[in-house]
């Protein structure tokens, strides 16, 4: 079908083309899968619907899964991270894909829907948060008569609940069928592998579960020097505000708040911890960070960046008690870890696309960034492609892991294998040049290990 894609502008992919040429050199990971399984194609007949910040590092992803015989449709998973010129050059490539940077949220979900679109629809889902999954489960859940989201509770679960009651209109049992067909989903994110595992606890997971994210080579790098390199970006694109010497607070010390609070400490400043794990809150204060209580510092600190993956947890009432001028942002996977809907009924001024300064009853104003969003994607381009190449090396392997090998997958959750996990460490040396010692029989020997890996017990913590 001619122009099956929604984009700012297919005017951008020239641009777009030129970025992603550059990208493919710091992505090493996923030029040798090209190179490996270009001839073999063992993706061929997988129809993949992917929703995923459409970026120019994901415009490489999806060039990869296509060149090892995937068809692909693309929707992003969140409305303000796509780069509207990777958009382009992947719609220019031939690939359906439906993502604008600054999307309203009846057009995500629409977005999403679309992207869903095959003419036998997908049988793989490569999902990032989760919402692609969500949206065929709740669906089928709603044609089984269930009554979903039946008092929506936010204004995002409106939205759903409304397409969702448009595709039941139009396309009667599509969700069942579509759920059914599916062979399985890789997913990206913490959030979205917390989902997983709870449809998992409640006997709701209806497809074999690769969770990419706890792959070492992908959290304990994308989350953490991923973060390090692109939180500081998109506070200084945003605000221009010098970071050295001011105070900032890092909610949460998993591995996105360990790259986030290293990141700010980079650029100077003073940096304080948030944890309830006592174990995160442990490796914070050894690793040099105060660790406080949100309400301690509320009144004085100057940044204020949310990492949890929680709910809630910058409240209405920290941000009346925050100073004049107090940045406050996300790099979270969703927007309710900052109570941005207390705020609504606030005078706001738009500053610029992403940036808006917001009036608190004591005259004070906040700077919000991407409305509490993630604003490493919102306000920057997110995490560079040397890291999203380890993450989306993973995502590719997940993907030929559940389409040559889905018998031997049931319903739940798996992890890639660690000798994988080393193939992509692996896949990523040269390009930085690492020259990797290699152990004599007698030292694999002597720690039990294999001359050529594994080289850790399944238990090793990284
Ligand atoms: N923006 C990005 O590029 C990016 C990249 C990777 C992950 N993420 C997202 O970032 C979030 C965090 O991911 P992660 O891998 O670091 O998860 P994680 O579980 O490793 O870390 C989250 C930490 O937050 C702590 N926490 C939970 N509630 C808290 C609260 N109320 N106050 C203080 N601390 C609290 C937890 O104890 C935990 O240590 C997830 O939503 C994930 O999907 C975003
Ligand atoms: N450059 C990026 N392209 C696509 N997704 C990106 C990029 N930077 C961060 N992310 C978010 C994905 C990340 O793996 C996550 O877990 O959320």
């Amino acid at each position: 079908m001619a122009n099956d894609y929604i984009v700012k502008d297919i005017n951008l992919a020239a641009y777009g083309r030129k970025e992603l040429d550059i990208a493919e050199t710091e992505m090493p990971g996923l030029m040798a899968l090209r190179d490996e399984y270009g001839e073999s194609k063992p993706l061929k007949g997988a129809r993949i619907v992917g929703s995923l910040h459409m970026t120019i590092q994901t415009a490489v992803l999806i060039e990869t899964l296509v060149a090892l015989g995937a068809d692909v449709r693309w929707a992003s998973c969140n409305i303000f991270s796509t780069q509207d010129h990777a958009a382009a050059v992947i719609a220019e490539a031939g690939v359906p894909v439906f993502a604008i940077k600054g999307q309203s949220l009846e057009e995500h979900w629409d977005y999403l829907d679309k992207s869903f679109m095959f003419d036998e629809g997908p049988n793989l889902i490569l999902d990032d948060g989760g919402d692609a999954t969500l949206y065929i489960l709740l669906g089928a859940r709603a044609e089984a008569g269930e009554d979903i989201i039946s008092v929506p509770t936010s204004e995002e679960e409106t939205v759903i609940k409304a397409q969702i009651k448009k595709r039941m209109e139009a396309s009667p049992g599509w969700f069942t069928k579509m759920r059914d067909q599916i062979k399985g989903v890789s997913e990206e994110t913490t959030t979205g592998v917390h989902r997983l595992y709870e449809l998992k606890k409640q006997g709701q997971l209806p497809f074999p579960a690769i969770n990419v994210n706890d792959s070492v080579t992908k959290s304990k790098f994308d989350n953490k020097y991923g973060c390090k390199e692109s939180l500081v970006d998109g506070i200084r694109r945003a605000t221009d505000t010098m970071m050295a010497g001011k105070v900032a607070v890092v909610m949460g010390y998993g591995d996105v708040g360990k790259g986030s609070a290293a990141s700010l400490a980079g650029a100077g400043a003073r940096v304080k911890v948030t944890e309830v794990d006592p174990i995160c809150a442990l490796q914070a204060a050894m690793d040099g960070f105060e660790v406080v209580l949100l309400e301690d510092v509320v009144g004085t600190a100057d940044i204020f960046i949310t990492t949890t993956g929680n709910k809630d947890v910058i409240r209405i009432e920290h941000m009346r008690e925050m100073k004049d001028m107090a940045i406050v942002g996300n790099i979270g996977h969703f927007d309710n870890e900052i109570q941005v809907a207390a705020l609504k009924n606030h005078k706001w001024t738009n500053i610029k696309e992403q940036v808006d300064m917001i009036e608190m009853p004591n005259g004070n104003r906040l700077i919000l960034l991407s409305e509490g969003r993630l604003l490493n994607l919102g306000n920057a381009t997110g995490h560079p492609s040397f890291v999203m190449s380890a993450s989306f090396t993973n995502q590719v392997l997940a993907q030929i892991e559940l389409w040559t090998k889905g018998d031997e997958y049931k319903n739940d959750v798996y992890i890639l294998p660690k000798h994988l996990d080393e193939k992509v460490a692996r896949l990523h040396l040269d390009r930085i040049g690492v020259k990797l010692t290699k152990m004599d029989p007698e030292q694999a020997s002597y720690i039990g290990v294999n001359p050529d890996g594994p080289f850790k017990p399944e238990h090793y913590r990284y």
